[in-house]
């Protein structure tokens, strides 16, 4: 049989990882993370780390060795050319990370939290996607306060993404957490329940 693959988007902080955490929690689902397989490619020691140090100056890494997320979110969440640089090196390591969880995993279902499923054209990898909304205002309030940014890296940041109302025009399922975390988990049962497999 084939697998059924979930793959969980939507705009940045619009609710992903609730939606995640309750498909794992309620349904014993099994969650594999773009951002954490992102973070894995550049780990001290990795070509990717070696080759974005080799670019931006040893400034770019924190004393002990590791990755300055910070520094490199103010430079690539600015600058389109540089975004794009660092995505050509990182995106193709987590594709190859997810096509790894399919060939190994032994679930009938799983769930992929790929925030970048459409610009980093990945929906190959699914069989359908789930999109979590919420309204640009509310987006921007719960980025915030959860990443303590300045209004303007927090704008900076949705604005390095497609537009969520594009997201949605391409969803197999809305998620609209734009009410109460409550109100979003019981779409997440219709919508699991409904199996809305498409391969
Ligand atoms: C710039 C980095 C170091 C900032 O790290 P930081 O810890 O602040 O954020 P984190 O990695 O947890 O990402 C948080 C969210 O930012 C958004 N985001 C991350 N990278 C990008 C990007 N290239 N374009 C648009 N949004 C992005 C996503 O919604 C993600 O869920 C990091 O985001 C990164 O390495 N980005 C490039 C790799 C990438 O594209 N990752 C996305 C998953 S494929
Ligand atoms: N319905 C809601 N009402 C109020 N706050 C919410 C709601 N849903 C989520 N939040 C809060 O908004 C923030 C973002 O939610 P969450 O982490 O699930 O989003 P995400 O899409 O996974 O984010 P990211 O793209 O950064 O990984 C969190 O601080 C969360 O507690």
């Amino acid at each position: 049989m084939t697998k059924r693959i979930i793959g969980l988007t939507g705009g940045i902080a619009t609710g992903k990882s609730t939606v995640a955490n309750y498909l794992a929690s309620a349904y014993n689902l099994p969650i594999f993370d773009a951002d954490i397989y992102a973070r894995d490619a550049v780990s001290i020691g990795s070509p990717i780390l070696k080759a974005i140090a080799q670019r931006y100056g040893e400034q770019i890494l924190l004393p002990d060795g590791n990755l300055n997320r910070q520094k490199l979110g103010e430079i690539i969440f600015q600058n389109q050319q540089e975004r794009q640089w660092v995505e050509d090196l990182i995106h193709p390591y987590v594709g190859n990370c997810f096509l790894e969880a399919i060939a190994t995993s032994t679930a009938e279902t799983l769930v992929f939290v790929i925030p970048l499923l459409f610009e980093a054209k990945m929906t190959h990898l699914v069989t359908e996607i789930w999109v979590v909304s919420c309204s640009e205002t509310q987006q921007l309030q719960r980025l915030i306060q959860r990443n303590h940014l300045h209004p303007a890296q927090a704008q900076a940041r949705m604005q390095s993404q497609l537009p969520l109302a594009e997201k949605i025009s391409r969803a197999d399922v809305v998620l609209d957490n734009s009410s109460t975390p409550e109100s979003l988990l019981i779409q997440v049962d219709v919508a699991f329940q409904k199996n809305t497999n498409l391969s």
